[in-house]
């Protein structure tokens, strides 16, 4: 599984926490910035990349940290194909994917530690979309959603 990052100015410090938990723990990482703190980017600016590598399916998976991870998810679900949510429990890590088939799941790098960042990851990039009838309704819906509602 190859797993895309980003971050902005108030997520890098746990980006970089992150891309070394994931690199020991033999996951393939492609990081798509920031690579320096600099104190005014703008997360719209930040998660362009990686959501784009999602649409493309550069890679399987995608992870975003922002100061709370509200404003990376509001401008990574404005791809097309991206199913963004905030995360900060381990319920909603793994089961967002199993049920919605969430593909990047957002962090807040002001509001929790390493530590719980961690768990949450581990639920979310070991969980598989169930694929249950009514769970591939749902998504087919989202789908019709997204091709109806995107300009
Ligand atoms: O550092 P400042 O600009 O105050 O706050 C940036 C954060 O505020 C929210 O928009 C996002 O979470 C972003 O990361």
């Amino acid at each position: 599984m190859k797993i895309g990052i980003a971050a902005d100015h108030a997520g890098l410090e746990q980006k970089q926490n992150i891309v070394s938990l994931l690199k020991s723990n033999g996951y393939q990482v492609i990081d798509y910035g920031a690579d320096e703190f600099i104190p005014d980017d703008d997360y719209p600016d930040i998660i362009a990349p990686l959501a784009k590598a999602i649409q493309n399916q550069e890679v399987n998976r995608g992870i975003a940290v922002c100061g709370s991870g509200v404003g990376v998810s509001i401008a990574a679900n404005k791809f097309a194909g991206v199913r963004a949510a905030l995360v900060s429990e381990t319920y909603s890590a793994h089961q967002g994917v199993e049920h919605d088939d969430m593909n990047l799941i957002c962090v807040g790098g002001r509001v929790l530690g390493t530590s719980l960042i961690w768990e949450l990851l581990q639920a979310f990039l070991q969980a598989e979309f169930q694929g249950e009838e009514r769970f591939s309704r749902r998504l087919q819906k989202v789908l019709k959603l997204e091709k109806d509602n995107f300009k």
